[in-house]
């Protein structure tokens, strides 16, 4: 259901051009992913090349089918290319054993799922703060001050989930994935569950970790509006990268989706 609350007015990504290639959070070059093999092998990603600034918001979107969730498995080494290479602040994933892998996905990268995924025995905050303790890492205290007073829910810290709305569950499993300062939060339909107004306030969050806290968000959906939340939109079909779009508002959004006739 689309989400009602406009975006607010951001600034554009650092420009690609000139930059020097830290300067992105998530590149992907060439990349190809086919599932199964013989007659009934499906290419799911046909030669995409994306590359995503530090502390940017991009929003993948596309018909049903056209290879955004296997994008976005690829880019967060949640599965492996066909051919083709996914780096991560630099790190080149196909170089990586399965335990290094294993930790760049624990250490770097953040996830948000459509399902909230918490622990339902466990309160809010320590939702929050288990993936670091499970990776040994003590929580910067003043870091998580800081996501949890931009997540607002200062007051819901002791409550368990579900004491919680669905709006705040999802903002909980944000700050999940921000409280590990990742180097980049992958977002696969994060308010596809949420009714307009709480899907808006979590969208809100993640434009404002982008925006105040240097984050950076990948974020798939079929909601032009959440959409229009992003920096930019890349638009796949088949497989392929068939438009992009730089601050894109609800409306652009809308009518491009509509060009693709489904
Ligand atoms: N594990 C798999 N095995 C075989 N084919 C797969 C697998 N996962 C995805 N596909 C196929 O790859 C293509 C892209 O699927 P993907 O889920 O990435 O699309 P999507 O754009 O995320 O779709 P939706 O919007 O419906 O979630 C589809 O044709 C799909 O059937």
């Amino acid at each position: 259901m689309p989400t009602t609350a406009p975006p607010q007015s951001h600034p554009a990504p650092a420009a690609g051009g000139d930059a020097p290639a830290t300067a992105a959070a998530v590149r992907a070059f060439a990349l190809r992913k086919v599932y199964g093999s013989g007659s009934s092998a499906v290419t799911a990603l046909d030669d995409v090349t994306v590359g995503v600034p530090r502390g940017s918001f991009l929003a993948v979107m596309g018909p049903s089918g056209s290879g955004k969730s296997t994008l976005l498995h690829c880019l967060a080494g949640l599965d492996t290319v066909t051919s083709g290479t996914v780096e991560v602040a630099g790190t080149d994933l196909s170089r990586l054993s399965d335990a290094q892998l294993t930790r760049l996905r624990r250490d770097r990268v953040g996830f948000v799922f459509q399902s909230f995924n918490l622990v339902p025995t466990l309160t809010a905050e320590e939702n929050m703060t288990l993936p670091a303790l499970l990776a040994g890492r003590k929580v910067d205290p003043a870091w998580l001050a800081e996501v949890v007073a931009t997540v607002g829910l200062a007051d819901r810290l002791s409550h368990r989930p579900s004491a919680l709305s669905g709006g705040q569950q999802q903002r909980v499993a944000v700050a999940r994935a921000l409280v590990a300062r990742p180097e980049v939060t992958f977002a696969d339909e994060p308010t596809g569950n949420l009714d307009s107004r709480a899907g808006a306030e979590v969208l809100g969050f993640l434009r404002r970790a982008v925006d105040t806290m240097d984050q950076t968000v990948v974020m798939v959906t079929h909601d032009p509006v959440a959409a229009g939340y992003a920096d930019r939109v890349l638009f796949l079909a088949d497989g392929a990268v068939v438009d992009e779009m730089a601050d894109p508002t609800a409306a652009r959004v809308l009518d491009r989706m509509k060009r693709f006739g489904d």
